[in-house]
């Protein structure tokens, strides 16, 4: 569905991403780990069309590499940010009409009714999300605004993150709920080891911008060159 050939991202002198290679197929969930800094966050610029990189991007055979942000979402490509950023003066619902107008190109009210249920958020469809909301609704709100853009491929930047462990667990609960229910794809970046293993097929490890381990989580984490990434261990 997805392939990334030698995705090479360069901020002044600092290389953010060296040659990053590997490809994502239909229907997988997979966890993109690393330290900070390592450049996941970069890499989902640079599919969803953020910052230009070099080397290639395919989607479904199709090269994006030079496709600008919104045609990238017309294609089926949805993410989420990291910092959750909602239209604050819109309603709930609005924002999520916004997204699908962006991303989908079309009004379809009894999608977003079901994305709003599906998203427990159907309690606050009206109101503003102008700050009143909670971290877990904002977080909702997040995913709810890429699921509006009608994704294939959706890319999740930390959506866990903050949150304390039950509510991590209910919120992976709702992401394999979602990838069955919409068929979706998915990268998702998150530290926490345990919600990788419970939750993804697949992992890959960025660090200092480069591929240093990718498999099954459970090998990959046992990988020597991940622990010594994670705990800054330097070679004998
Ligand atoms: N717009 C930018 N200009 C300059 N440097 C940048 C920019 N964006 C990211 N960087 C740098 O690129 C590197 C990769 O950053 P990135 O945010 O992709 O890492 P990350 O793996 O997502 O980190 P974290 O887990 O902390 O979110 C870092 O050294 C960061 O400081």
């Amino acid at each position: 569905m997805l392939a990334l050939e030698a995705v090479t991202v360069r901020f002044g002198g600092l290389v953010a991403l060296r040659e990053v290679s590997f490809t994502v197929a239909q229907g997988e969930v997979l966890g993109l780990v690393g330290p900070n800094g390592a450049g996941k966050t970069t890499l989902f610029n640079a599919i969803s069309g953020l910052i230009r990189p070099r080397g290639r991007i395919l989607f479904e055979d199709r090269d994006i590499t030079r496709a600008p942000l919104h045609r990238r979402a017309r294609l089926g490509i949805g993410r989420s940010f990291q910092i959750p950023q909602p239209m604050k003066h819109l309603t709930v619902r609005e924002n999520l009409e916004v997204a699908q107008v962006f991303g989908a190109g079309r009004r379809d009210p009894a999608r977003l009714t079901e994305i709003l249920e599906v998203m427990d958020l159907g309690g606050q469809a009206d109101r503003e999300a102008d700050g009143a909301l909670a971290l877990q609704e904002l977080k909702r709100l997040e995913i709810a605004k890429a699921l509006a853009t009608e994704p294939r491929l959706l890319l999740l930047d930390e959506v866990l993150a903050g949150l304390e462990s039950g509510a991590k667990r209910a919120f992976a609960a709702k992401l394999r709920e979602l990838h069955a229910r919409f068929a979706l794809t998915i990268v998702i970046v998150e530290h926490d080891i345990e919600t990788i293993l419970g939750l993804c097929s697949r992992a890959v490890v960025l660090d200092f911008g480069q591929v240093i381990a990718d498999g099954a989580p459970a090998a990959v984490f046992r990988d020597p060159k991940v622990v010594a990434s994670y705990t800054g261990a330097v070679d004998a």
